[in-house]
């Protein structure tokens, strides 16, 4: 029997969190599409145990969706997409010790989270897959992400081996250890939307060969040794990054950069072996959940 809108409405005024883990991008390669569930990329990448917290409060009758990101207005295209396609309004507040732009996933996270908050808030009856597809599509429409959701939504270090929503994409994964440290320095943030806007062809070559050289040997070694020759290749270093990867190689240490940011990430203690002062973390295995109700 399906639910009324009174009963409906009943059970949707308290507010509700979700988690998206944080997700790195080691390296990529672009592939677009018409529909933007079937767009997206393939690759590889830590979904992360820093990640992002999204609590929803359903907006009152006139109001539209407003944003919160650390307590400040904001505007997130990806996370508004998500509640409109979902036909809500909300109040949705993005907590995250991660920095924005700087190839953490942060939009990709926020969307995410909306979406399953809302889900849960408004009782809407949709399953995981759906969710994923609206929140993906969300951020592909706004040039914010092609391959995070997924990937946030999986955990753990998943590979894109096909770009897209379920059920067009398709994922598998390296196995790790669930609190294998991973270390990061974040120089500057760098927009994804104008890298994604531009020319990717060369960018996405370099992808395709990584991803063929870890389907060779997938670990979590070469994940990293593989996307520090992506980055090199698509010619994305900056000088202090390229400095950084090659300290934290010089002293035997697997680095590579956030995708996309001016970030570099090691593995273990790379960067502080290496002299950096870092943020540590750990690979997140699960994936992305509703993690309660806010009952203040
Ligand atoms: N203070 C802010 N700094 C940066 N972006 C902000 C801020 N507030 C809102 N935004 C929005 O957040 C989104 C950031 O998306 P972007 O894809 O650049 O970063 P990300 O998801 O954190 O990381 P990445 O895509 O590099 O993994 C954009 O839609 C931007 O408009
Ligand atoms: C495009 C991207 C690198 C932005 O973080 C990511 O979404 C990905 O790997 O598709």
């Amino acid at each position: 029997m399906s639910t009324s809108d009174g009963e409906r409405s009943e059970r949707t005024a308290t507010p509700t969190r979700a988690f998206v883990p944080g997700h790195i991008t080691g390296f990529f390669s672009v592939h677009p599409h018409d529909d933007p569930r079937k767009a997206g990329s393939r690759g590889t990448g830590l979904a992360l145990a820093d990640g992002v917290m999204v609590t929803l409060t359903p907006a009152n009758e006139t109001a539209a969706t407003t944003i919160t990101l650390g307590g400040e207005p904001a505007e997130m295209d990806a996370v508004t997409r998500t509640l409109d396609t979902l036909g809500v309004d909300a109040h949705v507040a993005v907590e995250t010790p991660l920095p924005v732009s700087a190839g953490f996933g942060v939009s990709g996270g926020a969307a995410l989270g909306a979406a399953l908050a809302a889900n849960a808030c408004f009782d809407l009856e949709r399953t995981e897959n759906e969710l994923v597809g609206v929140a993906h599509a969300a951020e592909v429409t706004a040039g914010t992400g092609l391959g995070d959701v997924v990937a946030q939504a999986r955990g753990g270090v998943p590979i894109r081996m096909e770009p897209g929503a379920p059920p067009h994409g398709a994922l598998d994964g390296i196995p790790v250890r669930a609190d294998r440290r991973v270390e990061f320095v974040s120089f500057d943030g760098r927009s994804t939307e104008a890298i994604l806007g531009g020319d990717t062809d060369g960018l996405s070559a370099a992808g395709e060969r990584a991803l063929a050289t870890l389907r060779e040997g997938p670990t979590l070694q070469r994940m990293v040794s593989c996307s520090a020759a992506f980055a090199r290749e698509a010619e994305l270093l900056t000088e202090r990054v390229e400095t950084a990867i090659g300290a934290v190689e010089a002293a035997g240490g697997a680095a590579s950069m956030a995708m996309l940011g001016e970030t570099v990430f090691a593995l273990d203690t790379g960067l502080t072996d290496a002299g950096y002062e870092p943020a540590t973390c750990t690979i997140h295995p699960p994936g992305a959940g509703i993690v309660g109700i806010d009952s203040r």
